[in-house]
């Protein structure tokens, strides 16, 4: 029994979604079909979630957002219409909305994911109507009644584990069930969205939750590449990469797979294989628990930009017993998170996502940091960019920082910040915004090219 997954590019349009009718059918095995709402038709257009979460925000707002409400209406209509499909369908998704707007707005976070989530949730019934137009048993199935538990946490859904067992028993559904992905239901009955390309992690979910024997993620990409091909173009396509090889590029951009939708799948043991629907012959790429390192010591290369540093100055900081502990308790204090700290002696970085901070708050923040642990030195670098280098081969290469740095030099690149996670699969550089494609070309071209040749 598969999950199969298919993200808003599969289901930008009619002539998409039969293209994922096709895909589904010609595999007996491919019993539950995750779904995102419409995505882009063409690189300029506009995502039915992001409409979707505009509408959502300028009505909490008190404002009129018709050319939001029709924009929506109209991609509905457009794939209803491509499918033959009768009107009607598109009116209740219309009625449906209205009443999401019109809703009780006292818990605006739940009021908006009711909203952002009604793209899928309508997309699956849409979808569920045409998979039965063409005769074939198909059900729409409501996260809810299906026992999808979440609980909020920093904002996005975080999956509870009565979840696996509630779903298990869709196994004996018969037919094509068709799931929303991007969403479950709380303790309350309300409706918490997984952060953006959530459904990913729906995916991954039910794939535990119904034992399945593989996770099939289809989106728009032939594999995983080594590097992200908006960056490098043509760059190597990876057959095969482990879950946590995958989660650390995930992580650090790689947003072909969501890095939280990695764990279900790999605490059940169930591999993924990304595809690709307008090419689904291709070989595409595998997630699995183990691989042969046969490529070298890096597999993949990611990066992303807009963190900052907090870098911190004091002498003798190695022996002041708690400052550390004293140190991330103020960001605690303003409600932060942070991705890295490397630290030396006398010295401490803390990495965070420059935008949960406006000047404001950093100023706050540094004089918190002043008053309360009287360093030598407290100074904010904006605009960094943190490019990962991937491979569980890295453990075993003696010579790959010096590879890197060389390579980086080499390409003019100063490197504000080098880090190796504990788990030896991952190497850190920081480096200026500015200076981040550069960078990221230059470490390709010395792992890869060649290698694969
Ligand atoms: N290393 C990578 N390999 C493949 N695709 C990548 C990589 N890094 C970034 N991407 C981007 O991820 C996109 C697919 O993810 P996404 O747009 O979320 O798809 P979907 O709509 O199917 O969920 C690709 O079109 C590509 O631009
Ligand atoms: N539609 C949601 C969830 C999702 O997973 O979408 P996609 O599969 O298009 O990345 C979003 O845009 O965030």
């Amino acid at each position: 029994m598969k999950v199969v997954k298919f993200g808003g590019s599969s289901l930008a349009s009619g002539d998409q979604v039969k293209k994922v009718f096709d895909i589904v059918t010609s595999d007996p095995d491919r019993k539950v079909v995750v779904v995102s709402a419409p995505g882009k038709r063409y690189p300029e257009d506009r995502k039915v979630t992001d409409l979707l979460i505009e509408l959502g925000e300028r009505t909490l707002r008190g404002e009129e957002a018709p050319e939001y409400l029709s924009a929506v209406i109209a991609r509905y209509s457009q794939v209803a219409e491509e499918l033959k499909l009768p009107a009607e369908i598109v009116s209740k998704i219309e009625l449906d909305l209205i009443q999401l707007l019109n809703a009780d707005k006292t818990g605006q976070a739940r009021y908006i994911d009711a909203i952002k989530a009604s793209g899928e949730d309508n997309n699956a019934k849409l979808i569920a109507e045409y998979f039965k137009s063409r005769g074939i048993e198909a059900t729409y199935i409501n996260p809810k009644e299906a026992g999808l538990l979440v609980e909020e946490n920093g904002g996005t859904a975080l999956v509870l584990k009565k979840s696996y067992e509630n779903l298990k028993s869709l196994r004996k559904r018969s037919g094509i069930l068709i799931f929303p992905g991007f969403f479950g239901y709380n303790e309350a009955s309300e409706v918490v969205t997984f952060s953006r390309s959530g459904s990913d992690i729906t995916g991954s979910i039910l794939a535990n939750g119904i034992e399945a024997d593989l996770y099939e993620n289809f989106t728009d990409v032939d594999a995983v590449y080594s590097v992200n091909p908006n960056v490098v173009s043509n760059p190597k396509e990876i057959r095969e990469l482990t879950y946590r090889e995958m989660r650390e590029l995930s992580y650090a951009g790689f947003s072909v797979f969501h890095d939280e939708a990695l764990i279900p799948a790999f605490e059940a043991g169930i591999p993924v294989h990304i595809k690709n629907t307008n090419n689904p012959e291709a070989a595409g790429t595998r997630i699995v628990n183990e691989r042969k390192n046969t490529n070298g010591p890096v597999i993949g290369i990611a990066s992303d930009d807009d963190f900052c540093s907090i870098y911190v100055n004091k002498y003798l900081m190695n022996k002041e017993i708690g400052f550390g502990r004293k140190l991330l308790s103020i960001l605690e204090d303003f409600g932060l998170t942070y991705e890295h700290s490397p630290s030396g002696i006398d010295d401490l970085s803390i990495i965070l996502r420059q935008k949960q901070m406006n000047a404001e708050t950093e100023e706050l923040i540094l004089e918190r940091i002043r008053t309360d642990l009287k360093p030598d030195e407290v100074t904010v670098e904006h605009n960094l960019s943190l490019i990962m280098m991937v491979g569980e081969g890295m453990r075993h290469n003696i010579g790959t920082a010096a590879r890197a740095s060389k390579a980086l030099a080499e390409a003019g690149v100063n490197i504000e910040m080098i880090n190796q996670g504990s788990s030896e699969v991952s190497m850190m550089f920081g480096v200026k915004e500015s200076q981040e494609k550069k960078a990221v070309q230059a470490l390709y071209e010395e792992f890869f090219v060649g290698v694969y040749a």
